[in-house]
């Protein structure tokens, strides 16, 4: 956000909200709770990754199982994910702020179409001043489907709602030379410009049984987050104030600089993205309107539709001569769009019964060949 108002996605490790206990700390919860919204008093915007569904899940059955077993792990994720997400239910209403549930996988944010409607849920909860609580969907969550871990989940959060920020809370204060468990004189690591081999070198696995991937895979997600242009912090969740802090860019845990702007980042993977699979005609007042008011893409700008696609699939845009001046991620598939072309915005519900918003393409989903002129 550009008024200095910023979206925040901040990751809460099983360590944080368990205290490495095997209950959660709801004591603590209060606390993050209260940061929370006071950072959206201020007109931020909050997004939670929490884990903790498996430790929720161990502390309301009393069950002594294997907990290396996948099946005993996603047993106790599905009796606390309900548990976990009561809990911050309960929490975030006593600040009168609503939350939104979203257990997402990998399958959901590698299908493109999926990807779309998972993007347009968390936007219009954000719009709508509701806190968005994410999770793995551990509990069908299979290896092939999953992403593993909510450090590298949270950073795929972060690109899919383009957020300024991702605050990555642990129980240490953030990444050391060494683990600080093993090694009593490991030194904070205070900022990070860029990450390589040797960096990762110093990042351990969880000591945990409850937590997932240690600092390996905070240094992963941080490297991820980064190059798309969202700044990273690994930082104590049990440090006073420190989701406030780190927003407000006081200096907390160890900060990783994005290593390029998120329009940056977007325009190289729209343009270097996958093959288009298909290609629209755009009228002339559309062209004109792509190349020189940086507007998105309406229906009505839209003459002609080649090819076959789902919504979400990669399309040249294209004038009345079949030269390509844009390509970007269509909205609407190629079958709702012979119906819509040429149509005003409003009657797109009409004549589909359905509609996934007023505009074809976003202006963040497509790149210009040539820039705005
Ligand atoms: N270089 C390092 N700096 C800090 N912590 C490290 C490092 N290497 C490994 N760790 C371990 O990572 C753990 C945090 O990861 P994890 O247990 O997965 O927590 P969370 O539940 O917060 O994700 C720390 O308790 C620490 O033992
Ligand atoms: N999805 C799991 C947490 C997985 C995970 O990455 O845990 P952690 O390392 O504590 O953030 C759960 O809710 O228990």
């Amino acid at each position: 956000m550009s008024d200095g108002k910023k979206t925040i996605v901040v990751k809460l490790g099983t360590s944080v909200l368990t205290g490495g206990s095997f209950t959660l700390d709801k004591a603590h919860m209060v606390e993050l709770v209260r940061q929370c919204a006071q950072l959206k008093k201020k007109g931020h915007k909050i997004i939670l990754v929490s884990s903790g569904a498996v430790a929720a899940g161990k502390e309301h059955l009393h069950l002594s199982c294997d907990l290396s077993n996948v099946n005993n792990k996603q047993m106790l994720a599905a009796v606390g994910q309900s548990h976990l997400i009561h809990t911050w239910q309960t929490l975030f209403n006593l600040y009168g702020m609503h939350v939104g549930q979203m257990l997402l996988t990998r399958a959901d944010l590698d299908d493109r179409e999926r990807y779309l409607n998972a993007r347009d849920t968390l936007k219009a909860l954000i719009k709508h001043d509701i806190v968005p609580i994410i999770n793995e969907n551990d509990a069908v969550a299979t290896q092939e489907i999953k992403v593993g871990d909510n450090d590298n989940l949270s950073a795929l959060a972060a690109i899919l709602a383009k957020a300024d920020k991702l605050l990555l809370l642990t129980d240490q204060p953030g990444l050391f030379t060494a683990d600080p468990r093993a090694n009593p004189d490991a030194k904070l690591i205070s900022l990070v410009d860029k990450i390589d081999a040797n960096l990762k070198a110093l990042a351990g696995g969880s000591s945990t049984h409850l937590g997932t991937g240690g600092m390996a895979t905070k240094l992963q997600a941080a490297d991820i987050a980064c190059r798309a242009g969202v700044e990273v912090i690994i930082a104590a969740g049990h440090k006073e104030n420190v989701i406030v802090d780190a927003a407000l860019e006081k200096d907390v845990g160890t900060r990783f600089l994005a290593t390029a702007s998120v329009t940056e980042s977007r325009k190289q993977w729209l343009m270097a993205g996958p093959p288009a699979s298909g290609e629209l005609i755009l009228d002339e007042g559309a062209v004109r309107a792509m190349k020189h008011s940086g507007s998105s893409l309406l229906a009505k700008g839209l003459s002609d539709v080649l090819g076959e696609f789902e919504r979400g699939a990669m399309v040249k845009l294209c004038d009345q001569n079949g030269a390509q001046i844009a390509r970007g991620i269509c909205r609407y598939s190629s079958s709702d769009l012979a119906q819509i072309k040429g149509q005003h915005s409003e009657q797109i519900n009409q004549l589909l019964g359905y509609d996934y918003g007023a505009v074809v393409i976003h202006r963040d989903d497509l790149v210009l060949f040539g820039g705005l002129t």
